[in-house]
């Protein structure tokens, strides 16, 4: 008998110490809605055995607007933002204490941690978070974290939690992020649609090419379906942190052998705090256009971008504020701080360094301000 094959990232994944683990709402609930406390047990039971192991333990946990519905009468999830509030505000109280109480059947702490976009955005906030995080670990503690939506407005939501744990795992230096949802593992369509293959292995972005991301599933009860857990498993894997998607019923065994889902290789190296955030955390005030041999100098060769290779500017932007720069083809291909105001640069872009005045002879955006994205 020949032995299974087990993918480097599963391995990865199976001996990572510091560990992100994201659950949907839909894996939580009952059939009506409610929060379930014997999925959640379940799922608890799964972490704690994984901590006990030896691994730190972060939870990144949606539900809150789900276990508000009951308490407030509501019979399903309230499409605006005012009545989502309400709900999350009444059903976070009710997840965090699950969850306390869950944990605690173990001896096992945890500590809340309620993120808006701007705690990732702006990079005072983003090392405060990383301190927060880096003492609760430091303590025992298993934090349990969702976004803030009771004060977040449409402007500075993540919106999806998925996306909100790979942000999470990059900020607090995790070595894998588990993706829990109710599907057991990547299809390449729908797989409430006949015809739907399904994905083991994803070595490199070139494997989830074809693959068609649906939307939420059945329950009503999730929001960003698999096309935001893609998103955030390439953002997390192009990081460096090796990801395992598959069900919260499978969560003992993903925890474990991590012999089901579908595994997503690190394909990018770990980026610095400060790369990361350039590249994928914070928010970009202006674009900058580029042609063809400027995206094979910046993103190819990593090269500093000239005014040469500039064919347009859009927005209105300060030196030091973080730009897309954008192919013929319209796809961002990375991004950087502009090392000129946004007025400065019309009569700049496409001359030639040695055309310019002497002090307008440097890069528009230095390489070391520069991120290629993830494509
Ligand atoms: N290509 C696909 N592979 C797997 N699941 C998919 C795909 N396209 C759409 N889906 C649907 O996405 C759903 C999971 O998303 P969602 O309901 O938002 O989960 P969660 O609440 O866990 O965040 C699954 O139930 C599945 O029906
Ligand atoms: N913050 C929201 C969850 C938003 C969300 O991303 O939900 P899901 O798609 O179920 O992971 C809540 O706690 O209800």
């Amino acid at each position: 008998m020949t032995a299974p094959v087990v993918s480097q990232a599963r391995q990865a994944v199976a001996s990572a110490n510091r560990i992100v683990v994201k659950v949907g709402s839909s894996s939580l609930t009952t059939a009506e809605g409610g929060l379930d406390p014997a999925r959640l047990d379940a799922l608890v039971d799964a972490l704690a055995a994984r901590a006990a192991a030896g691994s730190q333990v972060v939870l990144v946990s949606s539900g809150a607007i789900a276990a508000g519905l009951a308490p407030l009468k509501l019979s399903r999830r309230p499409r605006d933002l005012a009545t989502q509030q309400a709900a999350a505000s009444v059903g976070q109280l009710t997840l965090a204490h699950a969850y306390a109480n869950s944990f605690g059947r173990y001896s096992l702490t945890v500590g809340q941690v309620l993120l808006t976009a701007d705690d990732v955005v702006r990079r005072a906030h983003y090392r405060n978070a990383q301190r927060t995080f880096s003492r609760l670990l430091a303590l025992g503690a298993v934090p349990v974290v969702n976004e803030n939506d009771t004060v977040a407005t449409e402007e500075i939501r993540f919106g999806d939690n998925d996306r909100l744990a790979a942000l999470v795992a990059h900020l607090v230096g995790a070595d894998a992020l588990f993706l829990l949802s109710d599907v057991d593992a990547l299809y390449s369509g729908d797989p409430r649609k006949p015809g739907a293959v399904r994905i083991a292995e994803v070595a490199s972005a070139s494997d989830v090419d074809g693959v068609k991301a649906g939307t939420a599933g059945a329950s009503g009860l999730g929001t960003g379906g698999m096309a935001s857990k893609l998103a955030a498993a390439r953002l997390a894997s192009s990081a460096g942190i090796p990801v395992l998607l598959t069900s919260a019923t499978e969560a003992g065994r993903a925890l474990t052998s991590a012999d089901v889902g579908t595994a997503f290789a690190a394909t990018g190296s770990r980026l610095t705090a400060r790369r990361f955030w350039l590249g994928y955390a914070t928010d970009a005030n202006g674009r900058l256009h580029l042609d063809d041999g400027a995206v094979a100098a910046v993103v190819g060769r990593r090269r500093s971008l000239l005014a040469a290779g500039i064919t347009g500017v859009d927005g209105d932007f300060e030196a030091g504020d973080v730009v897309e720069l954008v192919s013929l083809a319209g796809e961002v291909v990375a991004r950087g701080v502009a090392g000129y105001d946004s007025a400065e640069l019309p009569s700049l872009i496409g001359r030639k360094t040695h055309d310019l005045p002497e002090e307008q002879r440097r890069e528009v955006v230095h390489a070391d301000d520069l991120v290629p994205l993830a494509r």
